[in-house]
């Protein structure tokens, strides 16, 4: 696969060892995050292998933790922030820079320095056959059975 670096600071994605699943991602310069919803540029631009996708995913230390940040009056003592990645898709065919997208439930902004490790990127292989539509599918012994014991009609 294929990354262009678009700032000095911007970070090739990475597998920690031959077993990660994801390639973890990383902020290319000290980033702030706001109250809500961000985008975080990454500053690179990928090109997949064919007939793949990338999923842009939280970290699980990060999910439980608590994302690792400062707060901006008092920049040199690391905390956690309450704040998740949203997954996100990395489309096959898209060459622009690739972004996490973060909700922050803090009430102030806070700040993620460069070069920490913020989201993987698992690349997996897509099923892209159309849906055709039909009056019957096949029977399964779950059925309608979903969301706990839901039964649906
Ligand atoms: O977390 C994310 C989600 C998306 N993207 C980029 C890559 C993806 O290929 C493109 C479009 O994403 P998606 O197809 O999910 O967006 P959409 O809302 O369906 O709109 P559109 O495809 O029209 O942009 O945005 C990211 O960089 N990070």
């Amino acid at each position: 696969m294929k990354v262009v670096l678009l700032s000095e600071g911007a970070m090739v994605p990475k597998r920690v060892n031959e077993f990660a699943a994801g390639y973890d991602l990383f902020t290319p310069k000290d980033v702030l995050v706001n109250p809500g919803r961000n985008m975080i540029l990454l500053d690179i631009s990928v090109e997949l292998d064919p007939q793949t996708e990338g999923e842009v995913r939280p970290c699980s230390g990060f999910s439980i933790k608590g994302m690792k940040g400062y707060s901006l009056n008092d920049p040199n003592t690391e905390k956690r922030f309450d704040a998740d990645v949203i997954i996100g898709t990395v489309d096959e065919d898209y060459r622009g820079i690739v972004g996490v997208i973060i909700k922050s439930f803090e009430k102030e902004p806070f700040l993620i320095k460069h070069k920490e490790k913020i989201a993987q990127l698992v690349v997996k292989k897509y099923v892209g056959t159309p849906f055709e539509i039909v009056s019957e599918l096949t029977t399964t012994d779950r059925g309608t059975k979903g969301f706990g014991q839901l039964e649906h009609q």
